[in-house]
């Protein structure tokens, strides 16, 4: 049986003149965790925010209890240096911390010196999360192969091994686009090898898509329009909640 229904509702959408008071009622309304988008404007072509804001809104929900808990903020770094912000994350907030493998293998880095300081590998980031106290989650993009991966989740030391991963199911950079089915085979392939692994997919999800990603094996919902845009948010959630441990508990996962 694959792990549990984690829906996570992406911030990205919520009212930004009201962020605590959003953050707080999507807890309220039955959300596990909170999806919040670093986006710096470089590795993706949009800005959101940084430290100061995660700190203001975490002290609108309480910290979990619990590795995995409810009120984890689960952010999502779309950034082109993620390990220069791990540490300040974590003093903003963070519980967990996911980074691109696009970000962390490419040369995005300006300068020859930030290259050397700032880049290192998959596995290295990794464990530089975990032993800056947090969890650790890694994203592809829609078009990275799920191949580059399995090395990385075979890490004969846990430390190393990633406590999450994210496919993206739209380009990342913006809220509301159009759900890529064409990446669900990347799910399906994680699902198969890993069947404990939370796997979370992001991006055009809702009712109209959750089946198709309960399916695949994803466990762990990003939905931001379908969650914030909603009538009753409440009931959206319990919706995607619905579909995903429907099929976890029906043993095809
Ligand atoms: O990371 C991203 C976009 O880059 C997502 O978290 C979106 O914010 C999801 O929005 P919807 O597609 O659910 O509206």
């Amino acid at each position: 049986m694959a792990p549990p229904a984690i829906i996570a509702p992406s911030i990205l959408s919520a009212d930004f003149g009201n962020l605590g008071h959003e953050c707080s009622r999507t807890i309220s309304q039955g959300a596990d965790w909170l999806h919040v988008d670093i986006m710096d404007g470089h590795f993706v072509p949009n800005l959101t925010f940084g430290p100061p804001v995660v700190v203001k809104i975490r002290s609108h929900v309480a910290k979990p209890t619990e590795a995995y808990g409810k009120g984890t903020f689960d952010c999502h770094m779309m950034i082109a240096e993620p390990k220069k912000w791990v540490k300040e994350f974590k003093n903003a907030g963070c519980d967990l911390y996911c980074f691109h493998y696009e970000a962390a293998t490419s040369s995005a880095a300006e300068s020859p010196e930030a290259i050397s300081e700032l880049k290192t590998s998959p596995r290295e980031l990794i464990r530089y999360i975990h032993d800056n106290g947090m969890l650790a989650g890694i994203a592809i993009k829609p078009g990275t192969s799920v191949d580059v991966l399995w090395e990385i989740l075979e890490s004969p030391d846990a430390k190393d091994r990633p406590d999450m991963v994210l496919v993206m199911t739209v380009e990342p950079g913006f809220g509301g686009q159009k759900f890529m089915a064409s990446c669900l085979p990347k799910v399906e392939a994680l699902r198969t090898r890993y069947p404990d692994l939370n796997i979370e997919v992001d991006g055009g999800l809702g009712p109209g898509t959750i089946d198709q990603a309960a399916d695949a094996g994803a466990n762990v919902i990003v939905a931001g329009s379908a969650v914030f845009g909603a009538k009753d948010p409440a009931e959206v959630i319990a919706l995607l909640r619905e579909a995903v441990d429907k099929r976890s508990a029906s043993g095809r996962l």
